[in-house]
């Protein structure tokens, strides 16, 4: 039998800790409904006793958000009058709030950090959850740095809060010190004695990355008898961040018969959640990132294609589909294979190759390929069409390359006032020339000007540069994501200009596009018919 534990998602309060990463009334809102659609259970939506920004936005979400019982809204308070307060009258606006409340129970925390002794933190404590009781029947007390507590002292403290009208009580690894065996043992023993109270009490954990081990934390919890997991999408929180509320619901998912344990998270908005925290937050996620990394789902040395190619579950544990991608990526490199190449000349219509004509093709392939980090589509027409050229058989094929575009040349100036862009452009026999001279950017002005040549109607939605080597050789890499007619095409490309990088990976969007959308022959029949 499958439990269900419940997901407490503190993405807009551990989550918006980071440096960096503090959002506006309406950003947090957008963020509080796209946590609705992914069905989270409990939303930590702020704390408001730090300004009156946040309690307003707490208050927001809890009227907007919250105006259903699906879903409870909390936010963060000390074991202060004026905190308790503060999350009550902001949350109260919600069909289901929650008073949350955190007080450290370590050493450290009780002596060093408060310098009171642990009867004197007991009793705070133990005051301010009769006192939130006053405002709500729904109280969570957290023993900050509970992995670092004396463990009688600890018990003693759930004890008596959960006497006091504790409902759910909150076990975090707020250091991230706690290994995955000894976490399970202490969720363990504390659901154990908690079991021999009378009282009906949700045991919680919430544990950080410090060690890289918040997502193994959180599972050896359930393993162990917690019923409500505290995670951040991406994993954003303080310092190394929380376990990723994507990872720990994917875990579950895909090793059901293991954790006999689901959440009622719909995993096909993980996807769009990640991509929304990350652009509002500025927060880029590392590309090799379980589950919402940009190569979780990709896939590019040849044996691992080749694997995929004949049976799936080769390489993949998770189908894309799950978390809301449409597929899976084989991306063509200097590292493919065979297989994966001529799966992709197939999608092309490219399917009736000989294999002495294909051996070239798959050489030029290689060329290619190591000069430019990564092989599209449009590459693929553009070394077929040249080997038939070679071979003097050009009426053959179709010409579809001459459907592409080519960046000629190009000047970026940038200023404050009028940033302007000049592009030339080749497409077949044609050359292009245009300008931009006003533009918010030099990169707005550079894409106005390829715009204005292209006659396709596609618009940025994402923009991401970033450098993959060092020192004066090192490469921009941009990689981009615009939409045309509802689709969404992502494209990359590296240069030691970053400039001509941004106008590459424009050029390789729109040449996607074309592939896919212009030229309606493709898939139909054979493009090399007489072979
Ligand atoms: C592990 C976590 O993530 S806990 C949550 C962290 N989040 C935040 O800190 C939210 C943002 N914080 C803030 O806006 C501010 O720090 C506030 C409003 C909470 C407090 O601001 P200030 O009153 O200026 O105090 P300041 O932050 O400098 O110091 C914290 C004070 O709270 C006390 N305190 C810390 N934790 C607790 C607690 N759980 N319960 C009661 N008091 C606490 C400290 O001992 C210190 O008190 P002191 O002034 O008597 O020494
Ligand atoms: C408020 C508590 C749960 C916290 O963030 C921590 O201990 O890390």
């Amino acid at each position: 039998m499958s439990r269900k534990i419940w997901v407490f998602d503190t993405t807009l309060r551990d989550g918006e800790q980071v440096p960096g990463a503090k959002l506006n009334l309406y950003e947090k809102l957008e963020v509080a409904h796209q946590l609705k659609k992914l069905q989270v259970d409990i939303i930590e939506a702020g704390f408001p006793a730090s300004s009156a920004g946040d309690f307003n936005a707490v208050k927001e979400i809890a009227m907007k958000v919250g105006d259903t019982d699906n879903i409870m809204i909390t936010a963060l308070a000390r074991a202060v009058k004026a905190d308790i307060d503060a999350v009550y009258n902001s949350v109260k606006y919600a069909e289901k709030p929650l008073i949350h409340m955190v007080l450290g129970t370590s050493d450290i925390h009780v002596e060093k950090k408060f310098g009171k002794s642990k009867n004197q933190i007991l009793d705070i404590g133990v005051e301010a959850v009769k006192y939130a009781k006053t405002l709500l029947p729904e109280v969570q007390y957290s023993t900050e740095d509970a992995s670092r507590s004396e463990f009688e002292y600890l018990w003693s403290t759930i004890e008596a809060v959960v006497k006091a009208g504790a409902t759910m009580i909150n076990v975090p690894d707020t250091v991230g010190y706690a290994v995955p065996e000894e976490f399970g043992e202490l969720i363990f023993k504390l659901n154990d004695r908690l079991k021999n109270l009378n009282e009906k009490v949700l045991l919680s954990v919430h544990c950080h990355n410090d060690l890289g081990m918040a997502t193994a934390n959180t599972l050896a919890a359930i393993k162990n008898g917690a019923d409500k997991v505290e995670c951040t999408v991406n994993g954003i929180g303080e310092r190394a961040g929380n376990a990723a509320l994507e990872e720990v619901v994917m875990a579950l998912n895909t090793r059901s018969s293991f954790y006999k344990a689901n959440t009622n998270i719909n995993s096909k908005e993980i996807m769009n959640t990640s991509k929304l925290v990350s652009s509002l937050m500025g927060l880029d996620v590392q590309v090799n990132k379980a589950i919402t990394g940009d190569n979780a789902f990709a896939h590019s040395s040849g044996i691992h294609q080749d694997g995929l190619l004949k049976s799936r579950d080769a390489y993949e544990i998770i189908s894309p589909t799950e978390v809301g991608l449409d597929d899976m990526e084989l991306v063509l490199t200097a590292r493919s294979g065979r297989h994966a190449v001529k799966n992709a000349l197939g999608k092309l219509a490219f399917n009736q190759l000989t294999d002495d004509q294909f051996e070239e093709i798959f050489a030029d392939f290689l060329v290619l390929a190591d000069a430019k980090k990564e092989v599209y589509n449009h590459d693929l027409y553009i070394i077929v069409e040249k080997y038939f050229e070679r071979h003097d058989m050009n009426e053959e094929i179709h010409h579809h390359s001459e459907n592409f575009y080519e960046l000629l040349d190009l000047q970026v100036i940038s200023n404050t006032i009028f940033p302007s862009a000049s592009v030339k452009i080749k497409k077949g026999d044609q050359i292009f020339k245009s300008s931009t001279t006003v533009a918010s950017g030099p990169i707005d002005a550079l894409y106005s000007s390829i715009k204005e040549i292209i006659d396709i109607d596609i618009k940025l939605l994402e923009y991401k540069i970033s450098s993959v080597s060092r020192g004066k050789e090192a490469l921009g890499k941009v990689k981009l994501q615009v939409e045309y007619k509802g689709e969404k095409y992502i494209a990359k490309a590296t240069d030691t200009d970053v400039i001509k990088a941004s106008a590459l990976a424009y050029i390789n969007a729109v040449n996607s596009i074309i592939v896919d959308n212009l030229m309606p022959e493709i898939n139909k029949e054979p493009i090399a018919q007489s072979l």
